[in-house]
């Protein structure tokens, strides 16, 4: 009995060995959208208070030294450590007065001290901070009683930011930490990529939007609302969304108009093999190229990616979880390598299984999973349903990201180490 036979079972025979050759792994998938998803090349000026989201085309340098000049980083008093002879304690007239946001105009000379508030700049002559919580204070006089080392509480000039020091490289996505980083480098102005137009076109004579009356047979439409929302998060500009029917000439003219004005183009359903399935003949009839068309993972296998003119495409299955995870998987890839952005650290990481498990081999599983919680070892365990299915989306809110389930094993003990790769949600 040969190998295949023994893991043969029944059902629509997707997973059969024989099926497998066509179909490419997840990585060589990932290598061709790398390999052919470059930026535009267009980039823009933005305020730093709108640029979230955006991908950077320019390095920031910081333009002083951040902080700018040595300050308090309590409330207190500013002393001179030098001017305190003897053991202690020490009383110190109060000389000056420096609130943040005013130049301290008065030095700290001898046994004095200068009343200072957090972010206050140092006066000339003062070398520590003492905290107002640590001296007694009597009319014009503090009492000292513990020495302060030389630097306590003062954050030093360019401790954070050396003038000119490159704070963020070009191709770093804008969130609330790179902003921060930015504004302490003076930096109200940035260069970036042109945002990236694109159009979604979810087919299917049978889907109706989510809500509206249906009749006999027809269905929910679950792929625009959710990948409206991907698309949001990943912060691209949707110049187009429609719904497509099951008729190749409506195919040809919507792909063609969305082609033309668009980066990308997105479309689910209609790449399988059924003679209802028009998104690929559509392609073909505008001239387009196919780049890959089918990835040996469960669910998703159709999904394809290619070019129609000068606009990316990416074929997404039908089925709702397929979609899902395929966009988690080549979309996010896809949309970061058309906008510039720098190759992320690897975003999987490896977690234990928390059940024994036993599957049909063939194609690599990407199932939905949740981190359940630690083993002894410190290892993030993780739970998932015992099948995958492929248009099943109910659970898809319990879930934190996706197990990766090797496509050879056919069974794994509890503890097994697996991949996961958690959802982005932006
Ligand atoms: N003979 C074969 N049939 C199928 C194969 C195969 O290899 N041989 N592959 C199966 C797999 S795997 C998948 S995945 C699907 C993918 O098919 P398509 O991408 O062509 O998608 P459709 O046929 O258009 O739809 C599949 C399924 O999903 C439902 N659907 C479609 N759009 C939506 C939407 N917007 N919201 C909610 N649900 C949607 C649709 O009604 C179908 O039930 O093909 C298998 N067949
Ligand atoms: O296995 Mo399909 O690829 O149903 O999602």
């Amino acid at each position: 009995m040969t190998v295949h036979e023994s893991v043969a079972s029944p059902g629509c025979g997707c997973d059969r060995r024989d099926m497998l050759p066509s179909l490419i792994s997840i990585d060589e998938a990932l290598a061709r959208i790398a390999a052919h998803a470059a930026p535009a090349g267009q980039t823009g000026t933005v305020a730093l208070d709108s640029a979230v989201g955006r991908v950077l085309a320019r390095p920031v340098r910081s333009r002083s030294m951040a902080p700018a000049f040595d300050n308090a980083a309590m409330d207190g008093y500013a002393v001179a450590t030098s001017a305190l002879r003897g053991p202690g304690p020490w009383l110190l007239q109060v000389v000056a007065r420096v609130p943040a946001g005013q130049p301290a105009t008065t030095s700290v000379a001898g046994a004095v001290a200068a009343r200072i508030f957090t972010g206050a700049p140092i006066p000339a002559g003062a070398d520590a901070v003492v905290m107002q919580e640590d001296v007694v204070r009597d009319g014009e006089v503090i009492h000292l009683s513990r020495r302060p080392a030389p630097g306590l509480n003062i954050r030093p000039a360019g401790s954070d930011m050396a003038k000119g020091a490159t704070v963020l490289d070009k191709g770093h996505r804008l969130g609330p930490g790179e902003i921060a980083a930015c504004a302490a480098a003076g930096a109200g102005f940035l260069q970036v990529q042109r945002r990236l137009r694109v159009a979604l076109l979810v087919t299917g004579d049978e889907v109706r939007h989510a809500g509206d009356a249906r009749k006999p047979a027809q269905i929910w439409d679950v792929n625009t609302p959710m990948l409206t929302a991907s698309l949001a998060a990943a912060g691209v500009e949707i110049v187009a969304s429609a719904h497509g029917g099951d008729d190749p000439s409506g195919l040809v003219s919507q792909l063609s108009g969305m082609a033309a004005r668009a980066d990308l183009v997105i479309t689910t359903g209609g790449i399988s093999v059924g003679e209802e399935d028009h998104v690929k003949p559509a392609l073909a009839a505008l001239g387009g190229e196919i780049l890959f068309s089918g990835v040996a993972i469960k669910p998703g296998k159709p999904v394809s990616f290619g070019r129609i003119g000068k606009a990316s495409w990416l074929g997404l299955p039908g089925n709702p979880l397929a979609a899902f995870v395929t966009w988690q998987i080549f979309g996010i890839a896809l949309i970061r390598g058309l906008s510039g952005e720098v190759a992320h650290a690897r975003t999987r990481r490896h977690v234990v299984t928390a059940t024994e498990l036993r599957r049909k081999p063939g194609r690599c599983e990407l199932r939905p999973a949740t981190i359940a919680g630690f083993d002894a070892h410190g290892r993030e365990i993780v739970r998932f349903e015992d099948a995958t299915h492929s248009a099943r989306v109910g659970r898809l809110p319990l879930a934190d990201g996706l197990v990766f389930l090797p496509a050879d094993a056919e069974s794994l003990p509890i503890g097994a180490l697996v991949e996961f790769q958690p959802f982005c949600r932006s």
